[in-house]
């Protein structure tokens, strides 16, 4: 996979929360309905793709853009049936190599720029598409067109091919017709959208307002961050080598890269996962260096008992194991995902304990006190990380789904599961130790809104270091409190 992100679990922290992203049905009622306003405007279909869709496309080349294209629907129609990217994307992990890493590129592509793609079908349609593969074979070829128009004709008669293999081909015309009048109106369409904020900025319109409302300086800068394609920052593991010797190793394989926080080398391109070396090793992860800032912040003492509360799939718990000997118990509240933290560990040569567990349920004990129910053993925590589920708004450009799946009423259930954790596992610190409370937010109420609430509820919480960190360059949107237990 081009550029993973092992770091990053909001979207899929989104998907299985009670705050899920819009079913089939949802999205049929939303698309039976006109065009709606830009207001409304997420992603939409009538028939969610099939979910047992074949890897692999029949009758086109395995090397051909017809092929990238089919392929870079399929996981485009996912999204557009209400389920993440990652599952989409999944559905072509095993199609042909020669096609993949473009047909990637495509669905990436057609996601982050969707305000822009769904406003252009909304002029070039008479009447919404049934078929979900047809319309995100429709938003990939647009942003093929856009970003590759050196050849349009040829983008528009490999479209055509791939929809010849769409339901026996009954959409082939439709293909060529809409692509063909893009091309026609191209600048009265794009004209037309420039007066259209969500295509003009490829963010919901209710995204926007937040952002213009929280950062009406930077909304601008924090847009175009979001819509780029991300860096690839590799963290280097301390307990197996050194940065140094690393990115040495780097230049002797003709790969740029520079320093990057006190473990990271920022890549000057980025690059499959399996063609970096030593990643098999456990050498080196993937981590933006905006999360790397967690281990740094946080820096438990050697030997401290540590308590990782959302930890998969093990990011921030492994970085914290590189750079001390820690006593630390990972929990998360999804078994696949924790699963995933044993195999990051693995990999990377380290050891904690893991438990499943939903730690925003607390259960009231003999006397009153509310404690974590079933796996906690009554001594107090020296530190405590708290990587909280949230909207992810400050990762959209490794997850574009998420700005498209996603409502502003999402919001509220971030909000209160986050100061559910925090409510929990505050009683577990001991008296001096530190709580890191960390998201890859950039919307003030999952962040400084909630710390403020948490300090007025709690007295013995005294807050010691905030950062806030917008998307740029060289790393996401992340947000950090650190809290010291005072009593
Ligand atoms: C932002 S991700 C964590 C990323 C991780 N710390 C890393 O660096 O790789 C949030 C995680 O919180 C987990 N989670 C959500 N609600 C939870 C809960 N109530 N209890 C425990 N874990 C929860 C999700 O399953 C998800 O894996």
């Amino acid at each position: 996979m081009l550029n993973s992100e092992p770091d990053f679990a909001g979207f899929s922290a989104l998907a299985h929360s009670s705050h899920r992203s819009p079913s089939p049905t949802a999205t049929a009622a939303a698309a039976s309905s006109s065009r709606p306003s830009s207001g409304a405007r997420r992603v939409r279909v009538a028939r969610p793709a099939d979910p047992a869709a074949p890897a692999t496309p029949p009758a086109l080349a395995p090397d051909s853009l017809a092929c990238s294209l089919w392929l870079g629907a399929q996981a485009v129609a996912a999204v557009l049936g209400g389920r993440s990217l990652d599952a989409g994307l999944a559905l072509f992990a095993n199609g042909p190599a020669t096609a993949r890493a473009a047909a990637q590129d495509a669905a990436y592509g057609a996601l982050r720029r969707y305000g822009a793609g769904d406003f252009i079908l909304g002029r070039l349609l008479q009447t919404p598409l049934s078929q979900a593969e047809v319309r995100a074979l429709l938003l990939v070829s647009l942003y093929r067109l856009e970003t590759w128009p050196e050849a349009p004709h040829t983008v528009v008669d490999q479209a055509v091919s791939a929809a010849g293999a769409f339901a026996g081909g009954a959409f082939r015309g439709l293909v060529n017709g809409v692509l063909r009048n893009y091309l026609r109106q191209r600048e009265d369409l794009l004209r037309a959208a420039a007066a259209d904020p969500v295509a003009t900025h490829w963010h919901p319109d209710w995204w926007l307002a937040r952002l213009q409302r929280a950062y009406p300086e930077a909304w601008l800068q924090i847009i175009a961050a979001g819509n780029s394609a991300p860096p690839m920052c590799l963290r280097v593991n301390r307990r197996r080598t050194t940065r140094a010797e690393y990115a040495q190793r780097l230049a002797e394989a003709g790969i740029a890269a520079r320093p990057v926080a006190e473990d990271g080398l920022l890549l000057e391109r980025p690059m499959p996962i399996d063609a970096v070396p030593g990643f098999a090793e456990g050498l080196v992860s993937v981590q933006d260096a905006g999360a790397q800032r967690a281990a740094e912040l946080l820096a438990p003492a050697a030997g401290a008992r540590v308590l990782d509360v959302c930890s998969a799939p093990g990011g921030k718990t492994a970085h914290l194991l590189e750079r001390q000997s820690l006593d630390l118990l990972a929990l998360d509240v999804q078994p696949a995902r924790l699963r995933r933290v044993g195999e990051t560990l693995a990999r990377l040569g380290l050891t904690a304990k893991t438990h499943l567990a939903d730690a925003s349920q607390a259960v009231v004990d003999q006397s009153g006190t509310p404690a974590p129910a079933g796996w906690w053993d009554g001594v107090p925590f020296d530190a405590i990380l708290v990587d909280a589920p949230c909207s992810a708004s400050g990762v959209v450009r490794r997850h574009p789904d998420a700005k498209w799946l996603r409502r502003a009423g999402d919001l509220r259930g971030f909000v209160h599961t986050q100061a559910a954790i925090l409510d929990v596992v505050w009683p577990l610190l001991a008296v001096g130790g530190k709580l890191l409370y960390a998201t890859c937010s950039i919307f003030p109420e999952e962040n400084g809104a909630q710390i403020d609430a948490f300090v007025c509820r709690h007295g013995d919480a005294e807050r010691v270091a905030e950062e806030r960190l917008l998307p740029q360059a060289e790393h996401d949107g992340f947000y950090y409190a650190l809290l010291r237990k005072t009593a």
